[in-house]
């Protein structure tokens, strides 16, 4: 333990323990660390008066019931206003009432749970997989179900522990409200350790909201109606909706083993199978979740990308644009643009992300010795441009006018108050850290494609690094308020 003198640091002091009925007493499945504890201890995670310290989360692994347990070897006499923190006050606000029980009642309670046979996650299943020969299934619940709720207000302290700027759900909304989340479950089915405990086995879960989806019919003209007054009632749950991922979390003890990917395309497949649902979103997602959905979204869409041939004309304009080069990006005519939307819409992918995806397929549709990754020579094809005699080069070329086109729209504001010349360096640098983004995930899902190209080797160790980009996106600034947990994307 990184312990100096009274102090200690947090993230160790905490022990977060899965635990499941065992012969005589609760056993542990599982023990791990938090990420963060700037939340509950302050920006330095230290805790002062300790000698010692641990702090035990406990939850069962089926129904996640909780209990926090204080144990220290020496605690700090008061000097004057110097005194140890006051542990069991500043924890209360994040863990629930009934962790605060002694240590026999909880194990008690755990050890001799006579529902726990019989339970089964709040919700309905929605999907279930195997991994590793385990067994694996995601339940999908409204937080307006009260088990739901029972489970979340339990588990809810994690966020605060593993999610950078994540903040519990306030679960006691009113109904309407609560109606508008659903909460993901991932459990593992395990063969119980008693013939009494539970056959589940908690993994991970996700929240996520509806919110207003404002598409205006421009095929009808507005008009005044003379309808009821007020309405009949409205179900927020049937009008049409983005869904919004908020809180995303695999615990550490089953992370990189897929889970997370498989999480996100049910709650994929959940929108896509609801009528009322346009879009998938997701709020202030973190470095990890993006190049998890980037992955996900990039093994979804490819098929239907090569299913309709999407590739960048190299010769948009014909013979034309070889001599001339074309005033504006031809954008028309570079990409099928109302396929590709019909592709979006069906999909429901937000406009962003699907501009991601496609622009990763488009550059993973380019021989790699003709990209930069491959060691083209971009000072003589930015002599050439779109009159380079190969059309792999011309394609390199426009796919990079393709990608500057869709960045200067996103942050023309920015881009316009530099002088050209900056501006254009600024955009030509962003350019670049995107394309050497796209190459990372491409290179980390070299081997998992089907029809794999074998053009991105696979890197010895991980090469997933925060994206250096040039031009911020101020959106997400704006929309979430915060800047923390938000990774630059463009
Ligand atoms: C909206 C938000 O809430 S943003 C915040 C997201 N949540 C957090 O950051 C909380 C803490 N972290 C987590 O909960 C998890 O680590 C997550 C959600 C980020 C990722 O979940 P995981 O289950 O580990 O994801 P998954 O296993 O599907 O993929 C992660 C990696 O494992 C690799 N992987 C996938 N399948 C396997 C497998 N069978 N065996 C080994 N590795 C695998 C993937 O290649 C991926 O690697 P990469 O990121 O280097 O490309």
């Amino acid at each position: 333990m990184a312990e100096t003198g009274w102090s200690c640091d947090a993230n160790d002091a905490i022990h977060i323990t899965m635990v499941q009925p065992g012969d005589t007493k609760p056993k542990t499945l599982s023990t791990f660390h938090p990420q963060f504890t700037y939340p509950i201890f302050g920006d330095d995670e230290q805790i002062f008066g300790y000698k010692g310290l641990v702090i035990r989360l406990r939850f069962a692994a089926h129904d996640l019931r909780p209990h926090l347990h204080i144990s220290y070897d020496e605690k700090f006499k008061p000097v004057g206003d110097t005194t140890p923190l006051d542990l069991l006050g500043t924890l209360k606000p994040f863990v629930s009432e009934e962790a605060l029980i002694n240590l026999p009642d909880y194990e008690k309670a755990v050890q001799e749970d006579a529902s726990a046979k019989d339970f089964t996650p709040p919700g309905k299943m929605v999907y279930s997989y195997e991994a590793n020969e385990r067994q694996y299934e995601i339940w999908a619940g409204s937080l307006a179900d009260p088990q739901v709720r029972l489970l979340l207000d339990r588990v809810q302290v994690l966020v605060s522990l593993f999610i950078e700027a994540g903040t519990p759900l306030e679960t006691d909304d009113p109904e309407w409200s609560l109606e508008r989340w659903t909460v993901f479950f991932v459990y593992e089915k395990v063969t119980p350790p008693t013939p009494t405990a539970s056959s589940y086995s908690i993994v991970g879960y996700a929240t996520t909201y509806r919110y207003w989806y404002y598409q205006r019919d421009r095929s009808h003209t507005p008009t005044i109606k003379n309808d009821d007054f007020p309405p009949a009632e409205i179900k927020i749950s049937e009008l049409p909706a983005r869904l919004r991922i908020a809180q995303f979390l695999i615990l550490p003890s089953h992370a990189r083993s897929g889970h997370g990917t498989h999480l996100y395309t049910t709650i994929h497949a959940f929108c896509i199978a609801d009528p009322t649902i346009g879009e998938l979103t997701v709020e202030d997602p973190n470095e990890q979740f993006d190049a998890l959905r980037d992955s996900a979204d990039f093994c979804l869409l490819r098929p239907e990308f090569l299913k309709h041939n999407v590739n960048l004309n190299s010769d948009p304009n014909g013979a034309y644009s070889r001599k001339q080069r074309p005033r504006a990006v031809p954008t028309g005519v570079l990409i099928p643009s109302k396929t590709l939307l019909e592709i979006r819409t069906a999909f429901k992918i937000e406009s962003t992300q699907f501009a991601h995806i496609l622009e990763m397929f488009l550059l993973s549709q380019i021989p790699k010795s003709h990209r930069l990754a491959g060691g083209t020579n971009l000072a003589r094809l930015l002599i050439k441009k779109h009159k380079a005699d190969d059309e792999n080069d011309r394609r390199y070329y426009w796919w990079r006018m393709l990608t500057k086109q869709r960045l200067y729209k996103k942050h023309k504001e920015l881009l316009d108050e530099l002088e050209l010349l900056d501006r254009v360096e600024k955009l030509d640098d962003t350019v670049r850290n995107v394309e050497e983004g796209y190459e990372i995930t491409l290179d980390a899902l070299e081997g998992r494609l089907p029809e794999s190209e074998g053009e991105n080797a696979a890197p010895t160790g991980s090469r997933r690094q925060k994206r250096k980009l040039a031009v911020e996106d101020d959106d997400d600034e704006e929309e979430n308020g915060t800047e923390l947990a938000k990774r630059p994307k463009v």
